[in-house]
């Protein structure tokens, strides 16, 4: 991978209603990548995803702007109710890796092994932000049927901040 930096500046969509009135615009302004995060243990934000995704296409953001599932939580494996098998399916019908972490005990071991996928989701974005060639990371995403090297890669596109959307449970 090239080893320019590339300057990610992340932003955390406003969960609630009062707040996103004003602010939807704004944070969908210059977004050159999103990462949707759902709550392994909360089906209803799962749910929500189609909801995130179609207000995507609302604000124009085309197919070109890279997407990551990511389903966070997944130290809590005695509440899961959103199996990885129905995440992967949902991540492959929209064309998205997935990964499950968690923010809380990223060393917790899920249903998949080690959580500990954050680093992998930082590169991920990074890589896809910098080319959409593809990368072998040593943590590949959940099921992941390709792989991600990020020893090669192209290096198209310039540099300074790059900025990403999270949306749903982050
Ligand atoms: N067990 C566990 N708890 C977590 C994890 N991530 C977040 N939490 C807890 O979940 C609660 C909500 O976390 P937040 O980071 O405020 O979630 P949020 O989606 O940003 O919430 P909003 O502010 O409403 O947008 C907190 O009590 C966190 O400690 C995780 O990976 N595992």
């Amino acid at each position: 991978m090239n080893m320019s930096p590339l300057r990610i500046q992340l932003w955390d969509t406003a969960g609630q209603e009062r707040f996103r009135k004003s602010m939807v615009q704004h944070y969908y302004r210059n977004v050159h990548a999103v990462v949707f995060v759902y709550d392994v243990t909360n089906g209803t934000s799962f749910r929500s995803l189609s909801a995130w995704i179609e207000e995507c296409k609302q604000h124009a953001l085309g197919s070109e702007v890279p997407r990551i599932l990511v389903g966070n939580k997944c130290d809590l494996q005695d509440s899961v109710q959103v199996g990885t098998d129905v995440a992967q399916q949902f991540a492959d019908t929209h064309s998205m890796p997935l990964f499950e972490t968690s923010a809380k005990n990223p060393n917790s071991q899920g249903d998949r092994g080690n959580s500990d996928h954050v680093e992998a989701i930082f590169l991920t974005v990074a890589h896809k932000l910098k080319s959409q060639k593809p990368l072998v990371l040593s943590q590949p995403p959940v099921g992941s049927g390709g792989t991600i090297n990020l020893s090669k890669g192209g290096t198209e596109g310039g540099e300074g901040a790059r900025s990403w959307g999270c949306s749903g449970g982050c």
